[in-house]
């Protein structure tokens, strides 16, 4: 690998664990009439069998079942003072009317006793499965390797409250602090990329103009509308009596109990570590994926970094200068949150895990995404809910399907329906409003969808949130529940895809949040550009119980000044849960030996035993299908995604007197920024003969342009991880790429003495380096064959599946779980 490794974050400690009562998220139902009834027919159904292999699962029926008790009781005994669904009135009453007397009157005083009658066993099966807890800790202690650490007092079965937050922290920070050393080639290269900054936000210039005035101003915030205080006013903790606290804090305690039972009927070490992950993502391939850059000028993200040249913006007084960014969509997102859970339902199976630390993990997965269209698969399920957003009742249905060992279940709203495949269209509060309900649904879809006839309950449960679209979910967690006593053992995991896209708006966007008031401080976030404002990725990073990035070295960068985009303090602070982790791929989507836009118009597929002619008819076919002369001789070089300044496309379009010079062909492929766009286009008139630039999005021609090029370029300013390198790899494709967090952590460096690496890697952002590596490769491609053969194959050899990512992504989930 190019990086060095002092440059690879290590892994973050896992010094925490006081298991406790984490042992009660079992899992599995209780039998024998322990259960209690559900109010709603849906979760009264407790068993659970997935179509297809699934296992019937008898899991955290109850705790699937008494949730919506609790809906019933908050909403009759509070009336609209209390929802910690943060529902409105009428979703309030509809609550209560839910779960209300009709409800209550339905749990048998024959299931109370049995209740009760059972209770003492549970108690006695908690205790003595806290204690085989213990005992296991010892035994992983010894088998685990020196990153887990082993220093805290053993789990005495004491209360929450013996095991404060950030009991284990310290050790676990120091550790990390410890493993972190300067990074000179990446800050020299930063260097650069400061210089772009300027350049590209002096394009920026006239759209920009309405941000040189007052803070508030940066937000192009006079169009929103202001909410009234009542009408957003914070209905969860804040509102409880504290009698009703107690009452629902003792269904709580019954719910735990009743998992715990409920464990002791099947498995007791399977039962205790069978979790149930919910990732929640605004996008998922193949369903959603960004079509198209927003460029919103309505969502800002503000980068500072030291003051290296005036810009036409007025320099502010801290000597910083600023760099106005817009939000948009992340296609990459879309991407993982497709594959990724796949590969964690097939790691539920491994053998390896149940053996050294005798759990079973992750049979039950779901993936909670907005449903922007009308969707083949996915099949009506449950019964709509209601949720109160900026002021309006908004219903939602569930649609689920089953795929892979994965529940995919989609949120339909109109407010997503509406945007179709434009995912980050509208103005700031539009994404903010999506966002909100996605998150206030999908904090409670464990208990209203029943996935396979069955709710996933709250037992055992890890969310695992993505990006600052998703950052209030951990956020949701925390305030509706778990401040309040429940869902203690649910925790969140949120993961940066972007730092560059944070969810900034003003003060006031608070209102639309519908959270307790102290939850202020936890998103107000101040930065010398745009003073005082709402920061929804700080609050998501503090309330989540883990942080992940999607590299080793975008991990280390987010810490620093230049790659945290302003959250470095934040993410600093946060450091004690943070690691990245590579992305994988999705193997069965992209593979050359079975794509399926490689089937037809001359294009084939092939294998790494094929790998030469496979690619040289793909070339072929791609030169005809675009209009290039047909050579094979000629090296085939592409570019493939968002025309933003993150991706540096516009390094290529500096660079190309030079690289037009050379006997070659180039095939650009992106939409966003219309400059950007605009390049691509005059780019291929200019030399029609060997460049082409596609405007649009295209995954068919993705996948045949990275069978039929020789070469991927890929100069981004950052990159968190990068998939098209890893794509490329998988086909045989050479990648050339500017050495940047996930692209520095997975193209080696060629080395022609030892005959090792990927591709090349130039360390600064800027034509001159580029065509420097490029011209490396063109010479490797033309006159030393077997070399560029033998980095064909060992790019194909690679294991890029999310094979080995999910192993480490189950590390951090069960270090999650043990967190307290
Ligand atoms: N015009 C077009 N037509 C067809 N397909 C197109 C396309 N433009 C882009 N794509 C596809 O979109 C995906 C982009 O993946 P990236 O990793 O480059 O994305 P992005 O920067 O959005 O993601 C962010 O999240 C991902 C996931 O964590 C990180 O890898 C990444 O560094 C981070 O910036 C690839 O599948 C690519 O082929």
């Amino acid at each position: 690998m190019a990086a060095s490794s002092s440059l690879l974050a290590p892994s973050a400690p896992r010094g925490v664990v006081a298991p406790s009562a984490a042992a009660c998220g079992c899992g599995s139902a209780p039998r024998g009439g322990l259960l209690l009834r559900s109010p709603s027919a849906h979760v009264s159904r407790r068993r659970h069998r997935c179509p297809a292999t699934r296992p019937v699962r008898f899991c955290a029926g109850v705790a699937s079942g008494w949730p919506v008790v609790l809906a019933g009781s908050v909403g009759r005994g509070f009336g609209k003072g209390l929802r910690p669904m943060g529902m409105g009135a009428d979703a309030g009453d509809q609550a209560g009317e839910g779960a209300g007397d009709d409800d209550e009157a339905r749990i048998t005083n024959e299931n109370l006793r049995a209740t009760i009658r059972k209770s003492k066993e549970v108690l006695a099966m908690h205790r003595n499965l806290l204690e085989q807890i213990s005992e296991k800790k010892k035994l992983i202690s010894v088998i685990a390797d020196s990153s887990i650490h082993n220093e805290q007092e053993p789990f005495s079965g004491q209360s929450d409250s013996s095991f404060p937050e950030g009991k284990d922290i310290g050790h676990g920070h120091e550790t990390y602090l410890d493993m972190h050393s300067p990074q000179p080639e990446f800050d020299t290269s930063y260097g650069e990329f400061i210089d772009d900054q300027n350049e590209h936000y002096e394009s920026f210039e006239s759209e920009d103009a309405d941000f040189s005035g007052s803070s508030s101003e940066h937000y192009l915030y006079d169009s929103f509308p202001r909410a009234s205080p009542s009408v957003y006013a914070p209905r969860a903790a804040n509102g409880m009596k504290q009698d009703y606290v107690a009452q629902l804090s003792q269904v709580s305690e019954k719910e735990h109990s009743i998992n715990v039972g409920a464990n002791d009927n099947s498995s007791v070490s399977g039962g205790v570590d069978l979790m149930n992950i919910i990732l929640v993502a605004a996008e998922c391939a193949p369903w959603s994926k960004t079509g198209k850059n927003q460029n919103n000028k309505h969502l800002l993200c503000i980068y500072f970094f030291e003051k290296i040249a005036v810009s036409k913006l007025a320099p502010h007084s801290g000597g910083l200068e600023a760099f106005l960014f817009w939000v948009e969509g992340c296609r990459g997102l879309g991407d993982v949150a497709g594959a990724l859970p796949k590969a964690l339902a097939r790691r539920g199976h491994r053998v390896m895990l149940k053996l050294v630390l005798n759990i079973l993990l992750f049979p039950y997965l779901q993936v909670v995404v907005p449903k922007y269209g009308d969707y083949a698969e996915p099949q009506q399920i449950g019964e709509p809910r209601t949720y109160h957003v900026a002021g309006q009742d908004m219903e939602v249905n569930y649609y689920h399907t089953y795929i892979d060992g994965v529940d995919f279940v989609f949120i339909e709203n109109p407010i997503f329906h509406h945007v179709g495949s434009e995912i980050y269209s509208g103005n700031r509060t539009d994404i903010l409003k999506r966002m909100v309900l996605l998150c206030k649904a999908a904090v409670e879809v464990q208990w209203y969808v029943p996935c396979g006839g069955y709710c996933y309950g709250d037992g055992n449960l890890v969310f695992i949130a993505n990006d600052w679209h998703t950052s209030l979910l951990p956020v949701y967690l925390k305030a509706y529940y778990r401040d309040n006593g429940f869902m203690t053992y649910a925790r969140s995991v949120l993961v940066i895809h972007n730092i560059a896209h944070q969810g900034r708006g003003p003060i006031d966007d608070f209102n639309y949040l519908d959270l307790p008031g102290h939850y202020m401080d936890m998103f107000k976030f101040y930065d010398p550009f745009g003073g005082d404002h709402l920061n929804i990725f700080a609050a998501g990073i503090k309330a989540a119980d883990r942080l992940l990035t999607v590299s080793h070295g975008y991990a280390w960068e987010l810490k620093t000044a230049e790659g945290g985009w302003g959250l470095h303090s934040i993410i600093n602070e946060s450091d004690w849960k943070f690691q990245g982790i590579v992305n994988g791929i999705d193997t069965s989507d992209w593979n050359p030996s079975d794509d399926v836009h490689l089937q037809s118009d001359g294009y084939t597929n092939y294998s790494l035993e094929t790998v030469q002619a496979g690619k040289a008819q793909c070339k072929e076919a791609l030169q005809k299908e675009l209009g290039l002369p047909v050579r094979g001789d000629v090296p085939v070089i592409a570019f493939i995604g968002r025309l933003d300044h993150q991706k540096g496309v516009d390094l290529i379009a500096e660079a190309m007197p030079w690289i037009a010079s050379q006997d070659v062909q180039v095939i650009m492929l992106g939409t966003g920024r219309q400059d950007l766009e605009d390049t691509l286009r005059r780019l291929e008139s200019q030399h029609y003969d060997r460049v082409r630039g596609w405007v649009g999005f295209s995954v068919r021609l993705a996948h045949r342009m990275t069978a039929g090029a020789d070469i991927l370029l890929m100069p981004s300013r950052f990159e968190p991880c990068g998939l098209n390198q890893l794509y490329a790899m998988m086909y045989g494709t050479v990648p050339v790429v500017h050495a940047v967090g996930g692209l520095r952590d997975t193209v080696e460096h060629y080395n022609p003495y030892e005959e090792t690496g990927l591709g090349w890697t130039f360390e600064k952002a800027e034509a001159n380096r580029m065509i420097d590596a490029l011209g490396h490769c063109l010479n490797t491609y033309r006159n030393y064959r077997s070399s560029w053969e033998g980095i064909q194959r060992r790019g194909m050899m690679q294991d890029l599946s999310w094979d080995n990512a999910a192993k480490l992504y189950e590390e951090v989930l069960v270090s999650a779980k043990y967190q307290w």
